[in-house]
């Protein structure tokens, strides 16, 4: 029914696990093709469930990452509301440095009170490490799914869903706060080598059910459809206990 693969867990324990071997691996086999791991991640509750166990990590060769925000909220980069913030917290203080901070692509603080100074200097920022000629292919989006199927900042019913031009858009009206935020764009999300969804709870079951199982709402999580078809979901049981028609794999 649904194009995407979904890995279901007994707990957020064995959740963050199974997500710690998935990087780890993809981290791998893109540097040792490429040299880097370019990686965009999401804020919300994705953080916490990604560092429990790869922030202890020593496997993975840090200093080749570059990592990006798949969307932020236009506030400073110490605001309570910032996504930065939260990944700080969570993943990269525990890391002690090991991502170099040139690699650590947050929005320019300089412009974060103008949406769209902000979404234009963060689309320069992709150039500057992917290059201005081609759509940026990103190794791995790392995304969350909000309760009414919005991931990055593309929510149900805007008109950013059909943006099909830049690469970083600014939002002046977005459902949840904060109203100004940036995100990547569908040509940049649907260009990505992989996907992995994040997401965990008994509050989030509803909308497991309708991605999967109803693909005729075309929410924002069921646009995410990179060329590459590669789409996984990483739930734990509680997020998934509505699921009757998908097929749900264990790792
Ligand atoms: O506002 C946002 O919400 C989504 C979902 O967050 P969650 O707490 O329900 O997981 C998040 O993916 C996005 O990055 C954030 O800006």
């Amino acid at each position: 029914m649904s194009p995407h693969t979904v890995f279901v867990f007994p707990s957020t324990d064995a959740l963050s696990e199974g997500l710690n071997d998935y990087v780890q691996k993809l981290s791998q086999q893109a540097i040792a093709s490429h040299g880097k791991f370019t990686v965009a991640v999401s804020g919300g509750s994705l953080p916490k469930l990604l560092s429990k166990n790869l922030a202890g990590n020593s496997a993975i060769d840090f200093s080749k990452w570059h990592i990006f925000f798949a969307d932020e909220r236009c506030v400073p980069l110490d605001h309570a509301d910032s996504n930065y913030l939260e990944v700080k917290h969570q993943l990269l203080d525990k890391l002690n440095g090991k991502i170099p901070d040139a690699n650590v692509h947050t929005i320019n603080a300089s412009v974060a009170s103008d949406a769209e100074k902000c979404a234009r200097d963060y689309e320069q920022q992709l150039k500057d490490v992917f290059g201005s000629s081609a759509t940026p292919e990103f190794d791995l989006l790392l995304l969350g799914m909000g309760p009414d199927g919005h991931t990055c900042s593309l929510f149900p019913g805007h008109p950013l869903l059909d943006e099909n031009k830049r690469w970083v858009a600014p939002i002046f009206d977005s459902p949840k706060p904060p109203k100004e935020r940036i995100t990547l764009t569908f040509p940049v999300v649907n260009n990505a080598k992989e996907v992995a969804f994040v997401t965990a709870g008994d509050g989030k079951k509803d909308m497991v059910q309708m991605i999967q199982e109803q693909p005729e709402l075309q929410l924002p999580c069921q646009r995410v459809q990179p060329k590459s078809g590669k789409v996984y979901w990483f739930i734990d049981e509680p997020a998934g206990q509505k699921l009757s028609k998908t097929q749900k794999y264990k790792l």
